[in-house]
C-alpha cells in the first residue's frame, strides 16, 4: 500500500518526528474527549491511593492513539513504561521475565495483545487478578509448581480487533476504552500544533485541508502533514498554504474524503466487479489481494464510519453514499433496495 498505509509501524528509533508529535501528557491530548476524562479520574484515583491503576485496555482502528494513551498513562501515574507485543511474548517464560522485573505499579503495555500465545495467556490471568505467577520447574515426574509473588502494577492492553480477544481476558480488564475516529475540528488542532513543531507553519486553509482529508486519524494526518511540507518546500514557498495542500494531496492519490488508492480499490471492486454487493470478504479479500484482517481492520472501518459501505449479513455492499463518491449510479435493483 502506499506511504500513508496507517499498519506500518512508527519507526521505533528514539528522535524521529513521530516521537517529536507525540503529546506527552493528557492536557496536549487532543480528542477522545470521554476516554480523557475517565482517564483522568482513574489516574488521579490511583495516585491518591498510592496504588496501581486498573487494568486498561485501549481497543480501536490503527493510529488513533492506543500506544500514546499508553504512555502518557505511565508518565502522569509516575512510573516506568514497558513495552512489549502479542506475537513477541513466544513462551510463558518470556513473559515471566518481565513481570519479575516489573517495579510497584509500573505500566506494561502489551500491543496486538489479540495476538497472545494461549500458553502465555494462561500465566497472565492470575498475574493480573491476584499478582501472582505460577511456573512450572522442570518436566515429567520432577515437574513442580511455585508461585512467585509479584509487585502490583498496570497491564495496559491495545488491540485493532477487539472481537478476537478471548472473553477471560477481556474480563480482567477494569477499564475497557474503546477509540473513536477524531473529528475534522479535533485532527485541525493537531495538524495546526504539529506544523509548528515541524517548523512549518501551516495557515487555517491549509491545515483544514489536511485535516479534512486525513480519514479521521491522527497517525494520517502527521504523515499527510509531512508530504505537504516537503512539496511546500521543494515547489512553494515553505508555507502550507490551503491551494499547496490540495495540490499536494491530489499528488498523492488522497480524494477530499481522505480515501487513498486502496480505499477507492476497495469500492470500486464492489460497484464493478459485483453490481454493489453483497459480496462476501473472503471474495473481497482474494480479489484485492489484500488479507481480510487488512480489510477489516484498517480499509473497512473508516468506509462503514463514512457510511459509504454497509456490513449485512450476507456480506459487504456500497451504500449510496459509496456510488455517490465514485460518481456511478446504484443497478435498478439496489436503488429499489435503498427505498430511492
Ligand atoms: N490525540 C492525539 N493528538 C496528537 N497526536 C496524536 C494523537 N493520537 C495519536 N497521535 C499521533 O498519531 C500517531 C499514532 O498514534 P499511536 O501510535 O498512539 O496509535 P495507535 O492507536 O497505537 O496505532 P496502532 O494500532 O497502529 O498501534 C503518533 O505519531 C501520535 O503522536
Ligand atoms: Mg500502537
Amino acid at each position: 500500500m502506499s506511504d500513508i498505509d496507517p499498519t506500518v509501524r512508527p519507526d521505533p528509533l528514539p528522535g524521529d518526528f513521530d516521537r517529536a508529535l507525540r503529546p506527552q501528557m493528557l492536557e496536549e491530548f487532543v480528542g477522545q474527549a470521554e476516554a480523557r476524562a475517565n482517564l483522568r479520574v482513574f489516574i488521579q484515583s490511583a495516585r491518591q491511593r498510592g496504588e496501581a491503576m486498573d487494568h486498561t485496555l485501549f481497543h480501536g482502528p490503527p493510529g488513533l492513539g492506543k500506544t500514546t494513551l499508553a504512555q502518557i498513562m505511565a508518565r502522569e501515574l509516575g512510573v516506568n513504561f514497558r513495552m512489549t507485543s502479542g506475537p513477541v511474548l513466544a513462551k510463558a517464560g518470556d513473559l515471566a521475565a518481565i513481570l519479575t522485573n516489573l517495579e510497584p505499579r509500573d505500566v506494561l503495555f502489551i500491543d496486538e495483545i489479540h495476538r497472545l500465545n494461549p500458553a502465555v495467556e494462561e500465566v497472565l490471568y492470575p498475574a493480573l487478578e491476584d499478582f501472582e505467577l505460577d511456573l512450572v520447574i522442570g518436566e515429567g515426574p520432577a515437574a513442580r509448581t511455585v508461585r512467585i509473588e509479584l509487585q502490583p502494577f498496570t497491564l495496559v492492553g491495545a488491540t485493532t480487533r477487539m472481537g478476537l480477544l478471548t472473553t477471560p481476558l477481556r474480563d480482567r480488564f477494569g477499564i475497557p476504552t474503546r477509540l473513536e475516529f477524531y473529528t475534522v475540528d479535533e485532527l485541525f488542532i493537531i495538524v495546526k500544533r504539529n506544523a509548528r513543531k515541524l517548523g512549518a507553519p501551516a495557515d487555517e486553509g491549509g491545515a483544514r485541508e489536511i485535516a479534512q482529508r486525513a480519514r479521521g486519524t491522527p497517525r494520517i494526518a502527521g504523515r499527510l502533514l509531512r508530504r505537504v511540507v516537503d512539496f511546500a518546500v521543494v515547489e512553494g514557498d515553505g508555507r502550507v498554504t490551503q491551494a499547496l495542500a490540495d495540490m499536494a494531496l491530489t499528488r498523492l492519490g488522497v480524494d477530499l474524503l481522505g480515501l487513498d488508492s486502496a480505499d477507492r480499490r476497495y469500492l470500486r471492486l464492489i460497484a464493478e466487479n459485483y453490481a454493489g454487493g453483497p459480496v462476501g470478504i473472503e471474495t473481497l479479500s482474494a480479489a484485492l489481494s489484500e488479507s481480510r484482517d487488512s480489510l477489516e481492520e484498517v480499509i473497512e472501518p473508516f468506509l462503514l464510519q463514512q457510511g459509504l459501505i454497509q456490513r449485512t449479513p450476507r456480506g459487504r455492499m456500497l451504500a449510496q453514499k459509496g456510488w455517490t463518491h465514485l460518481g456511478m449510479q446504484p443497478p435498478k435493483s439496489q436503488t429499489d433496495l435503498f427505498g430511492v
